[in-house]
């Protein structure tokens, strides 16, 4: 579905990573792991078209069973919502915006499926920031989307809607989407993944089975919350 070849991001003279070079396929669940500022987001950002690597290329598969070609999904920190509108409001803008054919209970049941029912009509400037992703969440995934860019989605999460996230990211993967992840919560999202990106020291230092991830030498220093959870051992049953 999307292919990187020896992709880079330079700021100025600041290189952020360089020589990354990976292939995610659709029916698939990609994790992209790393310490702060590592270049997670960055590279998801480039995996969207939303910036330009500084060398190397993207290349985004044109087949498909869209004539129009593969529709992307893209959660990013900021939540695209509009304060003033409503829940339903704010999915009714996203569905013309994007040309989707969805009706009014379309858009009532896609609430309903993020929890958020009850709050069709409050402003989402009203919103806290676990209702705001929810929200967010349901914007992205009334698409349907073929490629599924989903970075840090569980921030500001309760527990229920982070088992609703990860329900919603198996049924993607099942309905044959190309799904990457950027997470925190290595021990919570590694049971998701067919496969894990680990970002170390400007350049991808480990790509392959999470399982295998535990036995994987992880530089000093490059990384500290998934660390932990890697000697717990609970990231890779
Ligand atoms: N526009 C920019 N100009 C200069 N440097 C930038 C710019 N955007 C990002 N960076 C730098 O790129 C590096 C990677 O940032 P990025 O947000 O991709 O990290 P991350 O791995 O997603 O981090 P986190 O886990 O904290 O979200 C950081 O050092 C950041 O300061």
């Amino acid at each position: 579905m999307l292919e990187l070849d020896r992709v880079a991001k330079l700021y100025g003279a600041k290189v952020i990573f360089k020589d990354v070079s990976c292939a995610f396929a659709s029916g698939s669940v990609s994790l992209l792991v790393g310490g702060n500022g590592a270049g997670k987001s960055t590279l998801m950002r480039i995996m969207a078209g939303l910036s330009r690597p500084s060398a190397g290329s993207v290349r985004l598969a044109e087949s498909g069973p869209r004539a129009e070609g593969p529709r992307l999904g893209y959660l990013g920190h900021a939540t695209f919502l509009y304060p003033g509108l409503t829940a339903l409001e704010n999915l009714a803008f996203w569905r013309t915006a994007h040309g989707l054919r969805l009706s009014g209970a379309g858009l009532s049941a896609m609430l309903e499926r993020v929890g958020l029912a009850a709050h069709a009509h409050e402003r989402a400037g009203i919103f806290s920031r676990g209702m705001a992703q929810r929200l967010n969440l349901a914007r992205v995934l009334m698409l349907e989307p073929d490629l599924l860019l989903l970075d840090e989605p569980g921030t500001g999460l309760d527990a229920a809607s982070l088992a609703l996230l990860r329900r919603e990211i198996t049924a993607a993967r099942q309905r044959g989407a190309c799904v990457a992840l950027i997470s925190h919560d290595l021990a919570g999202d590694a049971p998701l993944a067919d496969r894990l990106l680990f970002l170390a020291d400007r350049k991808l230092a480990y790509d392959g089975p999470p399982a295998a991830f535990a036995g994987f030498d992880v530089p000093a220093g490059a990384i500290t919350d998934t660390g932990a959870d890697r000697e717990g051992g609970i990231c890779c049953a």
